[in-house]
């Protein structure tokens, strides 16, 4: 059992329920997606290199960190054979909260029994291009740990969100994200749609990495 791993690195996170504090990034290879405007393209490359490593190499090397939050991410980390093994490795470690970013194709029924793990599921707006391939059915099981998250390249795409919101009636039910995609939409159309809507209990966020360092940098 190994995963492809492209990159590991620590640094704060730039986004999602715990933006701001430390964690160890752990990049998988390879998505079964291709939002037009994704900032990892390279990752998810067939020719990019990884590093093939056991659940035992991945927990060590966050262990070794002294880091408490480890998100996992990609490309698609879900997407890896045997992901849910990688979970029940961290699963022996308490101490150790492990976040997913996850694209919202894939069925997140079998790892929803981790304690110490959350999703941070996106639901792709139509801009994307991708909005078809979003499984509604994990609106069912996203629990107040988890997040929901739009990234939204227009009005139009923040107009959807909001349907989406009421259709499967998600306020209260899990935390909500609100971002845009990188220099695509006015910050300030954001704020105004949150206003103009009354959208109590949903969460604006900018990647704050991107701010930080060069937005095309890796591994920061
Ligand atoms: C690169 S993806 C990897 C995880 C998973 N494939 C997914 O889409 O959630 C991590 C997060 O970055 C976001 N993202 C990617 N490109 C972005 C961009 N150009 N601007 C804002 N967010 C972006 C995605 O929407 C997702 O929430
Ligand atoms: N600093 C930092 N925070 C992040 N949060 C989620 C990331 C991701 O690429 O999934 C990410 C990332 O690439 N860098
Ligand atoms: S699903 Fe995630 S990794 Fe895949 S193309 Fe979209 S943003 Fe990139
Ligand atoms: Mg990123």
């Amino acid at each position: 059992m190994s995963f492809k791993v492209v990159e590991i690195f620590e640094s704060i996170n730039g986004e999602g329920m715990r933006a701001g504090e430390l964690a160890v990034f752990v990049r998988m290879k390879g998505c079964n997606l291709s939002c037009n405007y994704c900032d990892t393209m390279w990752a998810n490359k067939p020719d990019c290199e990884f590093a093939e490593m056991t659940a035992e190499q991945i927990v060590d090397r966050v262990k070794k960190s002294g880091i408490k939050n480890v998100t996992l991410t990609g490309g698609e980390p879900l997407l890896q054979k045997d992901a849910d093994k990688l979970l029940e490795a961290f699963s022996s470690e308490k101490d150790i909260r492990v976040e997913i970013e996850t694209n919202g194709s894939i069925d997140l029924k079998p790892f929803l029994k981790f304690e110490n793990v959350s999703f941070t599921m996106d639901y792709k707006l139509p801009e994307s291009d991708m909005e078809k391939y979003m499984n509604t059915d994990n609106f069912k099981i996203l629990r107040k740990k988890d997040t929901l998250k739009f990234v939204a390249s227009s009005v139009n795409d923040l107009k959807k969100a909001k349907e989406i919101i009421e259709k499967y009636e998600l306020i209260g039910k899990v935390n909500i994200i609100f971002s845009p995609v990188f220099g695509k939409i006015e910050l300030t159309d954001i704020v105004d749609f949150l206003k103009d809507n009354k959208l109590n209990d949903v969460r604006m966020q900018l990647q704050m990495h991107k701010f930080i360092w060069d937005p095309e940098e890796r591994g920061v």
